[in-house]
Order: structure tokens, then sequence, then C-alpha cells
């Protein structure tokens, strides 16, 4: 089989072509900014029922690619889908977040259900990327994602979202062999889960590490970078060429080669670091996504066209995929996604 060139605007810039217009898609482009989507998430029920339901997940995924033809469509699901499938509770409590059952010690991991137990609960989850895989416009990439297994481990620990990870942490200092025994799992199951997607139809994966930024040092690499680099060689000997994304939020420092000791196809920046450092520290190694605050969304205006045009000036000279450093938040208003997507699109050196 000889490789042939990919056509599709996402999938040119994770090969490494700079082209003269970025791609563009947003984090969280399915969500409670749009009144469609809070129209099909009330018809489901709930957001868990919704995440189940593959006609509706591929619904909400189809809504903001219909409304402003983003470049790619990300399935919608949640990383918390994961920790379900291994046996913990979770259920989300409206206006707060989600809740967990929680866990800190080699029994609490050790009464995890076994990997190939995963796909009972998640095969909703691949069902609708083949929906999507064929709903699709020819032209729109589809995107599958995970948690990575520090994010996704800080909530089986604390139960809950928090704002320094401290349960997280006080487990992997306290008990770090039930600690690395909870990694070692998230991380088996995450690569039967990706590789599941990409089967069903998912063209890119991209691993989200919201909370990367408070591991330092050495336990940076040990618990953001090490799952990364092993995620991605395993899904690269069993899927070849499959292109991967990789988020460690607010990594700062720790951005720098992440993509090379990883295999990371691209590197999602978040906002904390400036355009024009991600340009000279990142981008000189490959493809980045990124960076525009997603406050903007909200504010809109002069200011947001500003600082959209610096973004997409500072990577213009390598392979770049336009979107938010976080993503789009409820308050968002819909008008100024479409005045940051005709920015990307008019933007003329
Ligand atoms: C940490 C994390 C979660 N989920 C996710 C992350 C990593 C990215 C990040 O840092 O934001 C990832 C995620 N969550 C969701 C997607 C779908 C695809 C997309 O459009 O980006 C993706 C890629 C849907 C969602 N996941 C969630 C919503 C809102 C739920 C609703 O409709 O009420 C959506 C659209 C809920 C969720 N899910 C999670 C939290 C903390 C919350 C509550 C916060 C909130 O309400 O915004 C866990």
């Amino acid at each position: 089989m000889t490789a042939t060139a990919p056509t599709k605007t996402i999938l040119r810039a994770l090969a490494g072509e700079t082209l003269p217009t970025p791609p563009i898609w947003i984090m969280r482009q399915a969500g409670r900014y749009l009144p469609e989507y809070k129209a099909t998430r009330a018809q489901a029920g709930d957001f868990l029922s919704l995440c189940y339901n593959p006609e509706l997940a591929a619904e909400v995924t189809l809504q903001p690619i219909r409304r402003y033809g983003f470049d790619a469509a990300i399935l919608f699901a949640d990383i918390l889908l994961i920790p379900q499938a291994l046996g913990a509770d979770l259920w989300f409590v409206t206006g707060e977040g989600p809740r967990l059952s929680t866990l800190n010690d080699m029994a609490g991991v050790q009464a995890l259900k076994p990997v190939d137990a995963i796909h009972d609960t998640l095969s909703p989850v691949y069902e609708t990327v083949k929906i999507l895989s064929r709903e699709l416009p020819a032209e729109t990439t589809l995107i599958g994602f995970a948690g990575a297994p520090w994010t996704v481990a800080t909530y089986m620990i604390a139960g809950r979202g928090t704002p320094d990870q401290a349960p997280a942490h006080a487990m992997r200092v306290g008990a770090p062999e039930a600690f690395d025994a909870l990694i070692d799992r998230i991380t088996a199951a995450t690569i039967e889960y990706l590789s599941m997607q990409i089967d069903a139809g998912a063209e890119v994966v991209k691993i989200f590490d919201s909370w990367a930024g408070s591991l330092k040092g050495d336990a940076f690499i040990r618990y953001s970078l090490e799952p990364a680099r092993k995620i991605i060689t395993e899904l690269k000997a069993r899927h070849p060429g499959i292109p991967i994304i990789a988020f460690p939020r607010e990594a700062g420092e720790g951005y720098i080669g992440f993509g090379r000791a990883t295999g990371a196809d691209c590197v999602a920046l978040d906002n904390s670091i400036t355009p024009e450092w991600g340009a000279e520290h990142v981008h000189v190694d490959g493809c980045v996504q990124g960076n525009l605050a997603s406050s903007h969304m909200v504010t809109g205006g002069q200011a947001l066209v500003d600082a959209t045009e610096r973004v997409v000036r500072a990577f213009r000279g390598g392979p770049h995929i336009f979107n938010l450093g976080h993503g789009i938040t409820p308050d968002g208003d819909p008008e100024n996604v479409a005045l940051m997507i005709e920015t990307v699109r008019n933007f003329r050196a």
C-alpha cells in the first residue's frame, strides 16, 4: 500500500504542511453556549445519557459543524467515561460538575474492573464514532479523544475536580505503589479505548492532560510525559500513521520538546503562554494547536480580532491548527465564535 498525501486541512497540518490559512476547530465546540446543544441535551435527559446515546451524541457533534463549518469535529463524550467503565460511580451535579466515588489505596485500585471490561460500558461511544464517520462532510476531520492518565486519576482519587489536585499529589507521594498501579491501569484502558475509536473511524486522537500543570520536574516527566509516550507508541504500532495531538495544559517549560519526546504529531498550547513564546520554543519542532484565550468568546469586539490575528501571525511560519487555549465556556457568545472564524479565514499578512 502506498501512502497518499492527506487532503483534509487538519490532516495536512498534522502531516507537517504549512497552510496559507490555518484549519480551525475549538475545544468544547459542542456545548452549552449553543442553544441547539441545550435543546438536544434536554431531550437526552442529562449529560451522561447524552454521552451514551449514539444518535444524540452524533447530533450534538454535528451541530457546530453545520453552524460554523469547522474543519474538525470532536467526538461528543467525556474523559470521565473511562473511570466509569473501570467501575467508578460517576454523576454530574448541575452547576457544580462531576462527582465520582473516591479511591486512595491499593485495595481501591484492585477493586477496579479489568481493562478488557471497559468496552461493555463504552461501546455506545464507538457507535457514535461510526455514525459520525458516515455523516460528516467529506472535508471535516473526525477527532477522537481521551483524558491523560494523570488528569483522569486526579478525578478518580478526589472524586471531583480540585483546584490544586492535592488529593492526587498526596496519593502519589504517600502511596506510590498504588498510585503507579492506578496510572498503569488507566494507561492500559486508554490505549484500548482510543484504539477502538480509531477502528470505528476516528482520524486523529487527542490526549487531554488538563491538570499537567500541577506536575513539576521529575513528576511531570513520570506522570504526564511518560504515560503520553506509552499511549502514543502503542497506538502508532497498532495504527501506523494515526496522527495524535497531545495537550499537557499549563505545562509551561514542560512544553519544550514534548512532541519529540512523546511522539505526538502536534502539541496543543494553552493561553498561559504567549503565541510568540510557543512559536519560539514549541513550534520549532512541528505542528502546534492553539491558543486564543477562551475569554474572548465572552468579550468579543476589536480585542478578539487583534488577539486572533496575533495567534495566526505568530504561527503562520509552520503547521498550525487554530484553537482556543481551553474549552469555550457556557457564557461564550455564538456571534463571537463566528467573528473569530471570519478573522482567521480572512487574515492576510
Ligand atoms: C477535565 C475534562 C472533563 N471533560 C473533558 C476534560 C478535558 C478538557 C478540559 O480541561 O476541559 C473533555 C471533554 N468534555 C466534553 C468534550 C466533548 C467534545 C468537545 O466539544 O470538546 C470533551 C473533549 C463534553 C462536556 N463535558 C462536560 C460538559 C458540560 C456538561 C453539560 O452539558 O452540562 C460538556 C459539553 C462536563 C464536564 N466534564 C468534565 C468536567 C470538569 C465537566 C464539568 C464542567 C462543565 O460543566 O463544563 C471533565
